[in-house]
């Protein structure tokens, strides 16, 4: 199914705006997966399976997996994902970037070998660069737009014509490379104002917001200035806060707490 369908309709059915990363740290795992060999695997798929009724999307970063050697737990937890919870979208956050010859190969290790549904791209070197992702039309292309971390005005937010960069980057996007309605763009959380302008210029475009919880982004916020006129458009991740809410046993009940204390946050202020 379109990514974008498959958005919607786990907005509606889990009635969710929360994005859960899989970001896995070893050094956080509860005691007793540590040293099991397959703890990668296992601590992330006790998280999803725990929340995926919970959430819109899951993020697994892929550098969390590679640094790890453990790209093959990456493939199984995607394919597990796809088999258990089937209509949950899986965006693979990889930051992907590069000349058209080589973006080929990164869109096909996005969708071939790992099956995801979404893929974040870097936009910096053009609309080459992303073609082979945007021609994919039952795939989301997000596109970092202003991004969470705070170096990331350096570039960001220069003057380009009396706008800044991030704005550039979301009309272009929104005017030029949505022909086939499949992007999307991050915006941090940490950002509000400037979530709101990039909203006002995409119109309902979905954006996808990191930096609520571990860095510190105001839920309240986000929704003032990043919901869209259907009021839905969002998909407000958390990793850290949610995957290691816990350290015990429990750590994926502990998880689903903090995944629905997260939903039920955001849906008043939604309401
Ligand atoms: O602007 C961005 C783009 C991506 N990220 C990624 O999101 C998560 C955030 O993790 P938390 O633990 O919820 O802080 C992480 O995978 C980043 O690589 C981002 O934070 N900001």
């Amino acid at each position: 199914m379109h990514f974008m369908q498959s958005l919607q309709d786990a907005w509606n059915r889990n009635q969710s705006l929360v994005c859960v990363g899989l970001d896995p740290e070893p050094a956080k795992f509860p005691a007793h997966l540590k040293g099991r060999p397959d703890a990668v695997f296992e601590f992330c798929r006790d998280i999803v399976d725990a929340t995926a009724d919970l959430v819109c999307t899951f993020k697994p970063q892929i550098a969390h997996f590679a640094a790890l050697r453990a790209e093959d737990a990456l493939e199984r937890l995607i394919a597990h994902i796809h088999d258990r919870h089937p209509g949950v979208p899986v965006i693979l956050d990889a930051k992907r970037g590069d000349i058209g010859s080589t973006a080929q190969h990164y869109a096909s290790e996005a969708f071939e070998r790992y099956r995801a549904d979404a893929v974040t791209l870097n936009p910096y070197l053009g609309r080459d660069s992303a073609q082979p992702f945007l021609e994919r039309a039952d795939k989301g292309v997000i596109l970092l737009c202003r991004t969470s971390n705070p170096g990331g005005a350096d570039f960001q937010a220069l003057d380009c014509g009396g706008v800044p960069l991030y704005l550039r980057v979301a009309e272009t996007i929104a005017r030029d490379w949505n022909a086939n309605g499949n992007c999307a763009l991050v915006t941090g959380a940490t950002w509000p104002e400037e979530l709101g302008q990039v909203r006002d210029v995409v119109g309902n475009m979905p954006l996808l917001v990191p930096g609520i919880g571990a860095q510190g982004g105001d839920v309240e916020a986000v929704l003032q200035h990043g919901l869209a006129a259907d009021g839905a458009g969002l998909m407000i991740s958390s990793s850290r806060a949610i995957l290691y809410a816990g350290s015990g046993e429990d750590f994926a009940q502990a998880a689903r707490a903090a995944a629905q204390a997260l939903r039920d946050t955001i849906n008043r202020h939604r309401a």
